[in-house]
């Protein structure tokens, strides 16, 4: 369940941490309503033109059933050096009991360096919904029915 209070202020879903790295932050919101906490490298790495690196954090969590941890890019990382996560949102499982890593990967032309403290991606704690399976021999009809793929139209806007 998501958890907010009756005003609608989300109310933080505790994540159990163990004891990471010495002088390494946690991860953290950098402003009252980000979305996202920034994660710090727990490494010095160069990671080449063109290349990728799991980036080490030093985290390990136990995130609480019913949610998940998405690793996100950084747009400032991604729009100033090319450098982004390769399985961009990656997922951290609730059971997941190992070492949280970040996959980043090169797009730019330089080599990035990246020093152990350096904020490298962002944490999103979000709501796991799950599906079951219930077979059908057919299904409802839709004005899309088939259509995908750009089926309804280019780039061009639809009210002219
Ligand atoms: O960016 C990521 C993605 C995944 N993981 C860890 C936590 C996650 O719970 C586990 C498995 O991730 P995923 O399911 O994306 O990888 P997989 O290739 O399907 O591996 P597995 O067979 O272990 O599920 O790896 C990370 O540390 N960082
Ligand atoms: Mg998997």
């Amino acid at each position: 369940m998501h958890s907010s209070d009756t005003s609608g202020t989300e109310v933080p879903v505790p994540i159990k941490v163990l004891p990471h790295g010495e002088g390494l932050a946690l991860p953290a919101y950098a402003t009252d309503g980000a979305a996202g906490m920034d994660v710090v490298s727990a490494e010095d790495v160069t990671i080449a033109a063109g290349a990728r690196h799991a980036v080490a954090t030093g985290l390990a969590v136990a995130i609480p059933h019913g949610f998940e941890i998405q690793v996100r890019p950084r747009s400032g990382l991604a729009l100033k050096h090319g450098i982004t996560v390769a399985n961009a949102p990656g997922t951290i499982d609730s059971d997941y009991r190992g070492e949280v890593k970040v996959i980043l990967i090169n797009h730019g032309t330089a080599p990035f360096e990246i020093r152990r403290g350096d904020r490298v991606a962002q944490l999103v704690l979000a709501p796991v919904t799950r599906a079951s399976w219930l077979p059908v021999q057919e299904l409802d009809e839709t004005v899309r029915g088939e259509g995908g793929f750009g089926s309804t139209g280019g780039v061009v806007s639809l009210g002219n």
